[in-house]
């Protein structure tokens, strides 16, 4: 379980985001009071556009960042008190993990399995079942350098997954993946999700979160604008998919951020 109350997350500009962004202001208010909970055994999905606040959310929950203000609990343990509890019972992928080149799939997996303090057992069951799951076995024994970018990114994913948590956190689960990998990865996530796990993502992809997710969070300039089931925020904007209702909140904001 997750449970996020009235999370706040304000970064500081340095003069290089200051240009970047092309703004004078020295603080960006990224998520501004979120609240909400994943339970255990459903898929949750964070959507938004480019920039609304999904990243940073997510980093929060998975401690790689400290809120600024409000509370987040996994499986009852605080993100700011109990960190390396909250870690040890999550994972976080990106498609983004560093991966030292000159090693193998195998030995990498296993070298991650160590630094949760898994048995030697233990890790050779995970990384056969991983392997096998996520079509690894081919290229286990290859440097990391020689892999094409699909292959890291399912050893990305395999080896995330090794300490078997209870919370998987997956920023954009289909980016960058070709149609069979990215099929994969989102069975596995269905998968995961009827043995109990808790499952968030973040996706701006409408059709990944109409086809994966139990409820959603509609993310607007760090704000939720809607929450609930995919068909229950279409009926309530009156909208036949998410897509539309989407675009239809998008605009409300829009305009509201215009009168305000
Ligand atoms: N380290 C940082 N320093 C300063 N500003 C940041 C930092 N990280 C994110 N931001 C800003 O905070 C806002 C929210 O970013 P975030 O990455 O959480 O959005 P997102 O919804 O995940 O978008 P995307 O889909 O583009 O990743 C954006 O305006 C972004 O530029």
């Amino acid at each position: 379980m997750i449970e996020v109350s009235n999370l706040k997350k304000v970064y500081t500009l340095s003069k290089k985001d200051r240009q970047k962004e092309k703004t004078a202001q020295r603080e960006k208010v990224a998520v501004d009071g979120i609240s909400f909970q994943a339970r255990e055994g459903e898929i949750f999905g964070l959507l938004g556009p480019n920039g609304a606040g999904k990243t940073t959310t997510l980093r929060c929950i998975s401690t790689l960042i400290k809120p600024t203000a409000g509370s987040i609990r996994v499986e009852g343990y605080d993100v700011v008190e109990s960190g390396q509890d909250v870690r040890s019972s999550l994972c976080f992928l990106t498609n983004e993990l560093k991966l030292d080149t000159h090693f193998t799939p195998a030995y990498t997996i296993e070298f991650f399995g160590k630094l949760y303090g898994l048995d030697k057992e233990v890790i050779q069951e995970r990384k056969e079942e991983l392997f096998q799951r996520f079509g690894i076995n081919d290229f286990q024994n290859v440097a990391i350098g020689e892999l094409s970018t699909g292959m890291k990114q399912k050893l990305s994913i395999a080896v995330s997954l090794v300490h078997d948590p209870k919370i998987i956190i997956f920023d954009e689960p289909t980016n960058g993946l070709d149609i069979i990998t990215a099929k994969g990865v989102t069975d596995y996530l269905v998968e995961m999700r009827n043995k109990g796990k808790t499952i968030i993502i973040s996706t701006h992809i409408m059709n990944v979160a109409e086809k994966l997710c139990d409820r959603v969070a509609i993310i607007l300039d760090g704000k939720i604008a809607a929450e609930g089931t995919v068909a229950s925020i279409c009926e309530s904007m009156g909208q036949k998919d998410l897509e539309d209702a989407f675009f239809q909140m998008y605009l409300k904001n829009q305009e509201v951020g215009h009168l305000g």
